[in-house]
């Protein structure tokens, strides 16, 4: 690629795309954006996408999926179509398209590099992933274990329109929600963690801006070997021991949503009672951070060949 890549952020104005532009100051990358009243203008969306090499995609589902269309159709006409990098949920259990969690295993963050179309992964299942396919690997809990899955994000999760609610109108104070039990991201939480067997997935959202919590309570007796609490701990110290954004963190008596707001990272625990035979596996992270704008730039990163810019720390 001669001189500095270009890239288009689709979306840029909203919650997410925000993120990813103020990130994208830590690359090395020419960003072209679109004039504000011309943003949903698909002329205009066509004609930006054929100048550059890497468009990403913020937007809701079906926007999305008319602008991977209209991608696709560049090429098929002989134009010059850009990679793309998709943070909705439209294609992220899609055969054509690689998940970008590059911490997820060996080889991960190669097949990002190589591919044409990623999918960012979501903000519920950053956490639940993390914390559930090492122990699904290394034989641990078996794919068909009946698992529930409990989290709470901040109410910047549900976007411009949810965060309008809370900060203009005094949003709930706490709202169980998904409650049909079928929630967008069961999907791609069930195929990349390697179950066989979808858990009960239980999300809700607080009034609070940034910040999330994913936990997971399990029956030592339950777990596919006889195991400690402390084994669990140890496959996935080991699992994450290359990561400068996902740690291992000792287990506490409480923790708080949102403590990493506003960071990259992530940080498991595994919470242990051997008496009683019982664990909560816990992934903290912020919703925006390692969950949307944070796991992005990694992956834009990656696309392009260029270093990973530290995560924000806080
Ligand atoms: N918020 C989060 O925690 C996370 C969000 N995501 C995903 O990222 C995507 C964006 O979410 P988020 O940033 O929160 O949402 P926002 O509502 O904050 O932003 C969406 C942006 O897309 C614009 N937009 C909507 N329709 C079109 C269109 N047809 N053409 C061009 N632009 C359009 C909106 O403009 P306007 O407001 O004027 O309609 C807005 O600027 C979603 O798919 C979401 O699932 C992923 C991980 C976490
Ligand atoms: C609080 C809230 O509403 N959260 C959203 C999930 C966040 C999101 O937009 O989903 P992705 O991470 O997959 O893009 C929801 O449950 O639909």
């Amino acid at each position: 690629m001669d001189g500095q890549a270009t890239v288009f952020i689709d979306g840029e104005a909203g919650t997410t795309g925000l993120g990813i532009r103020q990130r994208l100051d830590a690359l090395p990358v020419t960003v072209r954006s679109i004039a504000p009243e011309q943003r949903k203008d698909a002329g205009a969306r066509r004609a930006m996408m054929e100048s550059v090499d890497l468009v990403v995609l913020c937007l809701p589902d079906a926007a999305s999926r008319e602008a991977a269309a209209m991608a696709a159709e560049i090429a098929a006409t002989g134009g010059r179509a850009p990679r793309l990098l998709d943070a909705s949920t439209a294609f992220r259990v899609d055969p054509d398209w690689v998940y970008g969690f590059p911490e997820m295993g060996a080889g991960c963050a190669a097949q990002v590099a190589g591919a044409a179309r990623v999918s960012n992964p979501g903000c519920y299942p950053t956490g639940a992933i993390g914390l559930l396919r090492p122990l699904v690997e290394a034989g641990l809990l078996a794919p068909d274990t009946p698992l529930t899955i409990n989290a709470v994000s901040g109410y910047s999760g549900g976007g411009r329109a949810m965060i309008e609610a809370h900060e203009h109108d005094g949003g709930p104070a706490f709202l169980l929600y998904g409650l049909g039990l079928e929630h967008k991201h069961l999907p791609e939480i069930t195929r990349y963690a390697g179950l066989t067997r979808a858990p009960v997935f239980v999300p809700s959202v607080g009034h609070f801006p940034q910040g999330m919590i994913v936990s997971v309570p399990l029956h030592l007796d339950m777990l596919a070997v006889p195991a400690t609490g402390g084994d669990l701990r140890a496959v996935l110290a080991d699992f994450y021991a290359g990561s400068d954004r996902i740690s291992v963190a000792e287990a506490m008596p409480d923790l708080s949503a949102e403590t990493l707001a506003g960071t990259d990272l992530m940080e498991l625990r595994v919470h242990a009672n051997e008496s009683r035979r019982q664990a909560v596996l816990t992934a903290r992270l912020d919703n925006l951070g390692k969950g949307a704008s944070g796991a992005a730039i990694q992956n834009i990163a990656l696309m392009l060949g260029l270093a990973a810019p530290a995560p924000r720390a806080g």
